[in-house]
């Protein structure tokens, strides 16, 4: 099946040093080299008001309702500004994290209320024309949070959630976890704990048996 009129939405998921990064850059490669116009982009962020609420959320203390809202607000202002108008043009946007970080990090991670984070979610992601905008697909790295903690040490700086102990990011890998299980068919678990080659290949397959990439 050819999407080449059809936008694609695509997130990547995974907790902190999981090798999202890495891979974002190699599909967008190779979409671009099969003709397709990408959109890059990320959560927080993605926009200028989203860039300033990213900054806020990642440097300042706050409760876990405070950084579910401006993550929720950060969202509003990306789908609007971003994600909608690209996919509208037919284009593939890739987005490093979404709101299954949300439940992830702010559900999971910190405790706070699923049920909010819903009621938040389906607010924030209603379309005109009825239903929820959500990714067509997800690819979720799933990595040992010893082996991404191993990792990150000495790659970059940790923002105020790449500091947490191990204990957190083995919650939100359980609630990254349960999302999948809730939404099987958006969903793509990627042993991240294999060589790069090795992962990037398990990720240009599940493009290619879609038909949203040419195969090799
Ligand atoms: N398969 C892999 N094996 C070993 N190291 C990796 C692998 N994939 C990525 N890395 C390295 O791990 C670190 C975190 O990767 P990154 O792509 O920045 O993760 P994320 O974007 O998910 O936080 C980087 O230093 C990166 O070079
Ligand atoms: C989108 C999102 C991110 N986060 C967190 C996860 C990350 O620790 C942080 C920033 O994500 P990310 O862009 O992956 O950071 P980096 O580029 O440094 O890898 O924000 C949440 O807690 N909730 C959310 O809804």
């Amino acid at each position: 099946m050819s999407h080449a009129s059809t936008g694609l939405f695509i997130s990547f998921e995974g907790i902190d040093g999981a090798g999202k990064s890495t891979h974002i850059d190699m599909l967008a490669k190779a979409f671009d080299a099969a003709g397709r116009r990408v959109v890059l982009t990320r959560e927080p962020g993605g926009t200028p008001l989203a860039e300033k609420l990213r900054t806020l959320v990642l440097n300042d203390a706050m409760d876990p309702l405070s950084e579910s809202l401006l993550m929720f607000a950060a969202r509003r202002d990306h789908l609007r500004q971003v994600i909608e108008p690209a996919l509208a043009r037919g284009e593939v946007v890739l987005c490093d994290r979404f709101t299954d970080a949300t439940f992830a990090y702010q559900g999971h991670g910190r405790g706070f209320d699923l049920a909010v984070l819903g009621q938040l979610e389906r607010w924030v992601q209603a379309r005109e024309q009825g239903g929820l905008r959500q990714p067509d697909l997800t690819l979720w790295f799933d990595l040992p949070a010893a082996v991404a903690a191993e990792r990150l040490a000495g790659a970059r700086l940790p923002d105020r959630f790449e500091s947490q102990p191990q204990a957190f990011f083995e919650r939100v890998s359980a609630g990254y976890a349960a999302r999948a299980q809730a939404e099987p068919a958006r969903f793509v678990r990627i042993d991240a704990n294999q060589p790069r080659e090795r992962v990037a290949a398990i990720v240009r397959d599940a493009f290619q048996r879609r038909g949203w990439l040419p195969p090799a």
